[in-house]
């Protein structure tokens, strides 16, 4: 038995929700480029779940649960209230949902009627939970949610307490349809292992939450924002950078497992912070990160993936950094737990074996002869 490092090549499940091939990603088979143009957070989220697009009153009933379900337990928020203010935001979020199944009474019915209105409870909650403890932690009472706005609206919202620009809306809105699946990566397969034990969806989905937060991972996004602001200015960015890659320092944000020759999602999100920099009138964010692609690209032949631009993006839309991750969660729970659904219609156990390295033929010794 030979172990492939990082599983890197292997068919791990088969699956109809994500694909990639030939750097080309489309969900359920419509290509990522259409739907970033064209279609809502709440459509994609439709999409991955049913396997199609939804026609208006499909949609509507969608929204109109999202509305229905996106107050979070008093008692989830008092808890809030207690944890550290200076915690990790993905710990909150890992907690924070973990804490929400125990005040459902259904947490634990895998069926699939059960597990989808439970997504969906998941997909409108999870952003209240994260706007109420970027609001507790600096000492103010979260703000209830709106009705009928989209959930890239009522996020906004719900971090301030004001109306949002519409063009900020849009712009989390579509970065949001772009973080909403991706095949097997790692979070996505850890919310499959988990729930292919026949464990529940929340166990599932906050084993998800702690994987995401790696920096190999989604934590990427925060990585590139510390990157970014400790370059500072332009001029720093050649010195920055030369000097991480001698040190053979990765460069957060660059770089892909599956993509080789460039994250399709990528182009998206720097045609974003290119227009937001032109709309606040400052383009400093946005030069530095051109010119930082630049030079890893020519030094090490390294593309940005969906992490690099997303850092300006956000920074420009107001969020702090540490909500970034968060907010890839906020996308990715739409494609956790359709893989949940999609596990759970054909299950088997996922348990892979391991190539053995240590020790042969020892034998006890006793703790005193030690
Ligand atoms: C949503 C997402 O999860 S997207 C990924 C977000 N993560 C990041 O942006 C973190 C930075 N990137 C990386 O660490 C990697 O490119 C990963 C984790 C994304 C992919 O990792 P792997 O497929 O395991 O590639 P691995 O880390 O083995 O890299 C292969 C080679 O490229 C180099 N390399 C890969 N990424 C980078 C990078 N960002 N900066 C510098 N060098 C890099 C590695 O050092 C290695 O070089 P070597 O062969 O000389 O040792
Ligand atoms: O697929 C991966 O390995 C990481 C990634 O880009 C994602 O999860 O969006």
């Amino acid at each position: 038995m030979t172990a492939t490092k990082g599983l890197e090549g292997i068919v791990a499940a088969t699956s109809s929700i994500s694909s990639i091939h030939d750097g080309v990603l489309a969900y359920r088979g419509i290509n990522i480029d259409e739907l970033a143009e064209r279609a809502s957070f709440e459509e994609t989220a439709y999409l991955l779940w049913y396997g199609k697009l939804p026609n208006r009153a499909e949609l509507d009933r969608l929204r109109q649960q999202f509305s229905d379900y996106a107050e979070v337990p008093e008692v989830v928020l008092e808890q809030m209230k207690l944890y550290p203010q200076t915690a990790n935001t993905m710990a909150v979020l890992r907690t924070a949902v973990s804490a929400l199944a125990l005040y459902d009474e259904n947490a634990n019915d895998n069926s699939r009627e059960s597990n989808q209105l439970k997504a969906i409870k998941l997909q409108t909650q999870i952003p209240t939970l994260i706007a109420a403890f970027a609001r507790i932690r600096e000492g103010k009472e979260p703000v209830a949610p709106l009705k009928n706005v989209s959930i890239a609206h009522n996020f906004l919202y719900m971090l301030t307490g004001e109306e949002p620009d519409p063009i900020a809306v849009r712009a989390l809105d579509q970065a949001l349809v772009l973080h909403a699946d991706h095949e097997l990566n790692a979070s996505t397969f850890s919310a499959r292992v988990t729930i292919a034990t026949l464990s529940d969806i929340y166990s599932g989905v906050t084993s998800a939450i702690g994987t995401l937060k790696g920096p190999l991972h989604g934590g990427a996004n925060e990585a590139v924002m510390i990157m970014l602001a400790e370059i500072g200015t332009l001029d720093q960015v050649e010195p920055y950078i030369l000097k991480k890659l001698a040190n053979k320092e990765k460069i957060m944000g660059f770089g892909h497992r599956v993509y080789k020759n460039g994250d399709p999602r990528a182009k998206h999100l720097q045609n974003m912070s290119r227009q937001l920099s032109i709309l606040k009138g400052d383009s400093t964010l946005y030069d530095i990160s051109v010119k930082v692609e630049q030079l890893v690209t020519s030094q090490k032949g390294l593309k940005p993936n969906v992490d690099f631009y997303s850092a300006s993006v956000y920074t420009m839309l107001g969020i702090p950094r540490d909500l970034f991750t968060p907010i890839f969660a906020i996308s990715r729970l739409s494609g956790w737990t359709a893989h949940i659904l999609e596990q759970l219609e054909d299950n088997r156990l996922i348990r892979p074996r391991a190539e053995y390295t240590g020790a042969t033929n020892q034998k006890y010794i006793p703790i005193e002869l030690r």
